[in-house]
Order: C-alpha cells, then sequence, then structure tokens
C-alpha cells in the first residue's frame, strides 16, 4: 500500500480521502517546519502531501528515496525545487483552481481596508479614541484598478472590481485580445498600467521575469497616492522600494498578505502607517481549504494507486478515465524506446516519434515521454516519464513528433527512429487487444513478436540454419525459447531473428553465438513488461 505524509496543515477531509483510496497516510502537520526530522522520515513515503511551509529543497529530495509524488495543496509551487524533482523523477502537482476565488477575495477585503484604513481605525476605536478626524478614506467607485497578471486569480479580481464599478487595466503578456473583452478589462503595457492605476494588485507567479516588477523605477511612474495590493507572492513588489515610497507618500497605501522572507516575524513595513498586513492568508477560508485537500488527496490517490496524472508541473496529465486505455500503449512507448536504448551504444543525435492511426489521438506527450524514458534508461539509472525529457534535453538530443492518419492494417502504432552519427535505427509496435505490447517492424522489416522479460536479438545472413543455430545454442544451455520471429527485408537480404526466452540468454554463450559466421550481431535485451 503507498504511504504518503502530510506536513502541513490539511482539512482532515485529505486524510479521509487517503484512507479511501488504499493509501496509508500520517498526518503530522508540523513536520515541516523541523528540517531535520523531515529530512530523516522522507525515504518512508511514496507521496508527500504539503502547503507553503514545507520547503522541499534538493537535499530533502535526495533523501526521499522512495518518493514519487509531491501534491501541493494550493497553488503556488515555489517552494518546491522543482528541476531536483524532475531529475529525480518525482512529479509535482498542485490544485490551480481551488483557492482562487478565496485569494481574490482577499485581495479585494486589502483594497477596502487600504482604502479606508480599516485596521488602523479599528485599533484606535478599540483603544476608545474615536478619531474620526483621523481616517479619511478614498472611494473606490469611478478609480482604475490595474491587475499585473490576469490569470485564474486576476480575472476574479478584475471583474470583483468591475462589480465595483471600477475602471479595470490589466498587465499580462498571456492575455487575449478576446478574453480582456470577455472579462470586460482594458489590456495595457505595464508602464499605462503604473501611469493610470489608483489601486494596483499583483497576481503573476514569482519568478525571474516577475521578481521585483513593482520597485524603484515602476514606483516613479506610478500616480502620486497610488496604492499597492500584494496577495501573490513576496518578491514581487521590493519590499525596501515600497518602504521608501510610503515615506515619501508616493505610495498612499499598502494591503501586503505575502512577504520576501516568510514567515515575517520583522520587517520594515510593520512600522508603516496605512500598510495593512496578513500572515500568507490568502487562500485561508474553510472552502478554500476543503477544495485543495479535497483535490490534493484524490490527485495523489490516483496517481499513486491507479497512475493517473493530474495538474503535475512536471509531467503531462493522464486523466483517470483514458489511463486504463493509455497505460498498455505508455508500456509499449517505453518497451519501443527500450529496444533502441539497448541496442544503441554511440550517442543519440536525434529522435522522431511517429503516431499513426488511433494513437495519433491518443495522450502524446505521455507517450512521448515513456519512449524516452525507455531509450535512455540503458544509459542513465533512475529514469522516468517525468525525468526523461529534461535528460533528453539536456542531452541536446533534437526531438520531433508526426502524426498521421492510420496508414495499414493496424488500428494505431508507434514508430521510432533514432539517429546517432554511425546509424539509423527503426522500430514500430501496436498493442493488441490482449493489452500487450508487440514489435511490428525492426529495421524496416515487418514481424509480429510479443515482447518479454528476456530477449535476444540478432541480425544475421539470411541464409538457411538460423533457426537450427540459435535454436541449438539455447538449448546447449538451457535457456527456453517462447516465441522466435523471423525477418527479412528480401530473401537472401538483411535479416533479424528475435527470440523471446524464459530465462536471461548467458552472456558467456554471446562470444560462441558471435562466433558463427551467419550471425552479424547478437544482443540479448531485458524488458520490463509489468503494465
Ligand atoms: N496569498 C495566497 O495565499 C495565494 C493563494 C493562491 C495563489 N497565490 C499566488 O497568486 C499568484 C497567481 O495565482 P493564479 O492561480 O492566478 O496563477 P495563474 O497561473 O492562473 O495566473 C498567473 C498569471 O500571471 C501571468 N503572468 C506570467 N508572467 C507575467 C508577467 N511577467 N507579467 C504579467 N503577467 C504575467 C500569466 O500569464 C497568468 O495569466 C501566484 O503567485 C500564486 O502563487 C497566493
Ligand atoms: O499558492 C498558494 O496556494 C497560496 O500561497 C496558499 O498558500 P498556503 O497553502 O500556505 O496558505
Amino acid at each position: 500500500m503507498p504511504r504518503v505524509l502530510v506536513s502541513d496543515k490539511l482539512s482532515p477531509t485529505a486524510v479521509q480521502i487517503f484512507k479511501d483510496r488504499g493509501v496509508e497516510v500520517d498526518y503530522l502537520p508540523d513536520l515541516g517546519k523541523d528540517k531535520e526530522k523531515l529530512l530523516s522520515v522522507i525515504g518512508q513515503y511514496d507521496g508527500l502531501a504539503i502547503r507553503s511551509a514545507t520547503k522541499v529543497t534538493e537535499k530533502l529530495i535526495e533523501a526521499a528515496t522512495n518518493l514519487k509524488v509531491i501534491g501541493r495543496a494550493g497553488i503556488g509551487v515555489d517552494n518546491v525545487d522543482i528541476p531536483a524533482a524532475s531529475r529525480r523523477g518525482i512529479i509535482v502537482m498542485n490544485t490551480p483552481f481551488g483557492n482562487s476565488i478565496t485569494t481574490a477575495e482577499h485581495a479585494i477585503a486589502m483594497l477596502f481596508a487600504v482604502a479606508r484604513q480599516i485596521p488602523e481605525a479599528n485599533a484606535s476605536t478599540h483603544a476608545g479614541k474615536w478619531e474620526k478626524n483621523r481616517f479619511m478614506g478614498v472611494e473606490i467607485t469611478g478609480k482604475t484598478l490595474g491587475v499585473i497578471g490576469c490569470g485564474n486569480i486576476g480575472s476574479v479580481v478584475a471583474m470583483r472590481g468591475i462589480g465595483l464599478k471600477m475602471h479595470v487595466v490589466a498587465f499580462d503578456p498571456f492575455l487575449s485580445v478576446e478574453r480582456a473583452a470577455e472579462l470586460g478589462v482594458e489590456k495595457v503595457e505595464l508602464d499605462e498600467l503604473f501611469a493610470r492605476a489608483d489601486f494596483i494588485t499583483l497576481h503573476t507567479p514569482l519568478n525571474d521575469k516577475t521578481r521585483g516588477i513593482v520597485n524603484k523605477d515602476a514606483f516613479a511612474k506610478m500616480k502620486d497616492g497610488v496604492r499597492i495590493i500584494n496577495c501573490a507572492r513576496g518578491g514581487l513588489v521590493v519590499e525596501a522600494d515600497l518602504v521608501e515610497a510610503l515615506k515619501s507618500g508616493k505610495v498612499a497605501g499598502a494591503g501586503i498578505d505575502v512577504f520576501e522572507v516568510e514567515p515575517a516575524t520583522e520587517n520594515a513595513l510593520f512600522d508603516m502607517p496605512n500598510v495593512v498586513c496578513t500572515p500568507h492568508l490568502g487562500a485561508s477560508t474553510t472552502e478554500a481549504q476543503e477544495n485543495v485537500a479535497l483535490q490534493v488527496a484524490e490527485q495523489m490517490s490516483d496517481y499513486l494507486v491507479k497512475g493517473a496524472v493530474t495538474n503535475a508541473i512536471n509531467m503531462p496529465s493522464i486523466s483517470a478515465e483514458e489511463a486504463p486505455r493509455l497505460k498498455p500503449f505508455i508500456k509499449l512507448a517505453e518497451v519501443l524506446g527500450a529496444f533502441v536504448g539497448q541496442v544503441t551504444e554511440e550517442p543519440i543525435e536525434e529522435v522522431e516519434i511517429l503516431f499513426d492511426g488511433s494513437t495519433a489521438d491518443m495522450n502524446r506527450r505521455a507517450l512521448t515521454s515513456a519512449a524516452l524514458a525507455g531509450l535512455i534508461r540503458p544509459q542513465v539509472s533512475d529514469v522516468n516519464m517525468v525525468s526523461a525529457p529534461i535528460m533528453v534535453k539536456e542531452r541536446g538530443i533534437i526531438l520531433s513528433e508526426v502524426k498521421r492518419d492510420k496508414s495499414g492494417a493496424f488500428d494505431g502504432y508507434i514508430k521510432l527512429t533514432v539517429k546517432t552519427s554511425v546509424k539509423t535505427r527503426t522500430i514500430a509496435g501496436t498493442c493488441f487487444s490482449d493489452g500487450k505490447p508487440r514489435f511490428i517492424q525492426i529495421k524496416g522489416i515487418n514481424l509480429d513478436a510479443e515482447v518479454g522479460e528476456h530477449m535476444l536479438y540478432t541480425t544475421n545472413y539470411d541464409v538457411p540454419g538460423i533457426i537450427g543455430i540459435l535454436g541449438g545454442i539455447c538449448a546447449k544451455h538451457e535457456v527456453n525459447i517462447a516465441n522466435f520471429q523471423l525477418g527479412r527485408n528480401r530473401p537472401g537480404g538483411d535479416a533479424i531473428a528475435l527470440l523471446y526466452l524464459d530465462g536471461p540468454f548467458p552472456a558467456k554463450v554471446l562470444e560462441e553465438l558471435r562466433a558463427n559466421k551467419a550471425i552479424l550481431s547478437a544482443k540479448p535485451l531485458q524488458f520490463d513488461v509489468t503494465v
């Protein structure tokens, strides 16, 4: 039974779902903050469910020798070293929609709080001061709201802003004109947003392009008295520059939920008037936490139990519905890759994957990842569908995919063409109704070979006696042949033999086999045929 650790605070719903779906679960919500303890236990788990408190570093990933999936109950995965996880073949998934509305509502709450100085007015009133003249606010109606990042959360904020009778301008390089029109926002460039907005709210991920997007230079382009809301990620706004802009009066107020360093227990912003701070509460509502807990537990269980992949950051999605149909073809793609990977000793330069007929309509990204994993596994240990595409890219291998309508007798098949500096190798295969992969063509030579755990592949002259030679050697060394396939391109031309054996072909016998003049090459092969 797969075992999952929940190392941050999650709704109890998650624990129940794991249990109901056949996953053993340890709920230790404070463990994420105890780095050393987490390091010492992580090796026991197949899955790790987290929020933002657990930092999944390269060091933790190295210690996570059994880990297959990291599930983020929430959106931002900047607390996970994704390249390190991918290199180790660990899927990282999040729940991209579960807390969007809640976070958008928090941004709107901040907007009101800053516009009317509600927290300070509240504190003053609680203190019995009745400072009616001290707290003069600004109206929201008719003001311009600048939304930086108009994705799931930004677009909800934009719609709420429109509902509040604000004029909304949005900067998002990936926002289409059609989507902007649908939302009723004006798509603008960043500098124009800075120049026009009375309130600026940030909703982008934190990455190299967005880090410090609101900085000293940006403040200089803004209206005097602008108000800034950040419920996305600390680091988008340069805190030191914001402090200066607040001091100079350029910025009239700020609502900050996320900080450059979290947990933020000390921060220059804490001493500033009209700066409303919350401790990364954007997603903290009962509804959002139910949503993300339920989703992450379902997604992780589906992956660990059924192989379905949903909302993965570093792997193509495979729905629970398509998983049963796709699985045999994933295995097929992997064994095709494994065949070429085992017979290729020189560096691979190019890979082409042809999807014919029904396979062209399947989840090609998943099939490609599986083929690449099979292909490079003989050269690099510990590779899977997550890490293979990265490793192929790192090695500078050129990858291309071709899809075409059904072209032959089979409903669909996959053909792999692998080019090295020495030669180009091809192999094609399909799955029969029994769900087992079959090789149907090698080097352009047709055959119908069931794929077994142990096989022997030879290239040979098309001369009488090949069956006798191969059969005789196997018999002499007590290796039983389960299936025997011969093929050739023309009588007397290039020929191949593929033997499905009940056990490994003994390495010491290879020389004896290769000494035979009719045999040009002989290669024992091994395949993992478990689906
Ligand atoms: N405070 C919280 O508790 C909380 C809760 C949930 C999400 N978040 C954070 O909110 C942010 C937005 O989340 P989301 O779900 O809307 O993400 P999303 O992916 O749906 O939207 C992000 C948008 O940013 C845009 N974008 C990317 N680079 C940009 C750039 N350089 N300039 C302008 N726009 C750019 C993208 O095109 C996309 O439309 C993330 O950083 C997420 O981690 C915070
Ligand atoms: O990215 C997110 O989903 C938010 O930052 C929420 O983080 P949390 O789960 O730690 O509240």
